[in-house]
């Protein structure tokens, strides 16, 4: 569990985080989104002590990070991927932060093992690949064996692979009743992975919601209809008791209804003999989602 309360940082004029409160549960994943500079890393920096609030408070499992006994056993986190000494191993560099840690040294083949780096264990970290860099960074998340996970855009540069990968370990972290945070630009991948979206603008939240309410909070379901006999029934669902139906055409024999679901079209074709060549609902994406929000946030912020 990660909470924070009225929690706020201040860069010089700059007001990076701004009275933000948000608590983050275990046992799902919750997506940190926002354009750049929305705040994002400056807040997981807090949750980490990496930085100290200009007020308010953020804790992990009910504690201030410095105040954490075993902070790697309680949360691990991935930030920067590059902060790995080049001329180290793999193993080396993970040994010697599980030796600082009190970790047990069996750890270390663990997490090389579920990270997918066996096999490269003991090469240079310097001639790994960017997806071999994210995925250290990640097995010395793991090493503790955390309850909270803190990860700042995981699959940044990773191949397809790699980022279903990302996902799946993700999903399965979550599984276990762990607590995993994760940030991401890319909404087709974040759509997939998380539960719980939590989006940040200019320093505030703007949103905090299970990512299907936040997906289809006050959007209308699109249905696609094709038929050789498009316009007969078009003018069946406008003339239908349902006075709030509102069509466009899209191309041949086709339109799309605002307004009916599909099964209310389907029985109005049905019930006038029409034959139906396709009866789509379109479901609204997160990516519309979130640049409908950001759009009117950036409106409001230039009015
Ligand atoms: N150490 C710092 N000194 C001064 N300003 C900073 C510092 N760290 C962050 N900022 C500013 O705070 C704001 C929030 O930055 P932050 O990196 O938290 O955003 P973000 O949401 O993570 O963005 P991105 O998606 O680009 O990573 C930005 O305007 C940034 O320039």
């Amino acid at each position: 569990m990660i909470e924070a309360r009225g929690l706020s940082k201040r860069y010089g004029t700059k007001l990076a985080v701004d009275d933000v409160s948000f608590t983050i549960k275990p046992g799902q994943v919750t997506g940190f989104l926002g354009p750049n500079g929305a705040g994002k890393s400056t807040s997981m920096r807090l949750m980490l002590g990496l930085d100290r609030p200009t007020s308010g408070t953020v804790t992990v499992n009910g504690s201030q990070y410095s105040q954490l006994a075993a902070p790697m056993h309680e949360v691990g986190a991935l930030l920067d991927a590059k902060g790995v000494h080049p001329g180290r191993s793999a193993r080396s560099h993970l040994r010697a932060l599980a030796a600082t840690h009190r970790i047990p040294e069996r750890r270390v083949q663990e997490v090389l093992d579920q990270t997918g780096l066996g096999a490269v264990a003991n090469k240079r970290v310097g001639g790994f690949s960017l997806g071999m860099g994210q995925r250290l960074g990640i097995a010395a998340a793991l090493l503790g064996d955390p309850r909270v996970l803190i990860l700042d855009e995981p699959v940044n540069g990773l191949d397809p692979d790699g980022v279903l990968w990302v996902r799946q370990l993700v999903r399965h972290l979550a599984s276990e009743g762990r607590t995993v945070l994760l940030s991401s630009h890319l909404m087709s991948e974040m759509a997939q992975t998380a539960d719980h979206v939590i989006v940040l603008g200019r320093g505030k939240v703007v949103a905090d919601a299970p990512i299907a309410e936040f997906i289809s909070a006050g959007r209308e379901v699109r249905v696609t209809v094709r038929s050789p006999e498009a316009a007969r029934l078009a003018s069946l669902l406008m003339s239908g008791p349902d006075a709030s139906a509102a069509l466009e055409p899209a191309g041949d024999e086709a339109f799309t209804v605002t307004g009916l679901t599909a099964a209310e079209i389907g029985g109005v074709a049905a019930a006038n003999g029409i034959v139906l060549h396709e009866l789509s609902p379109l479901a609204a994406s997160l990516e519309d989602a979130y640049l409908e929000l950001t759009r009117t946030e950036l409106e409001y912020a230039a009015a």
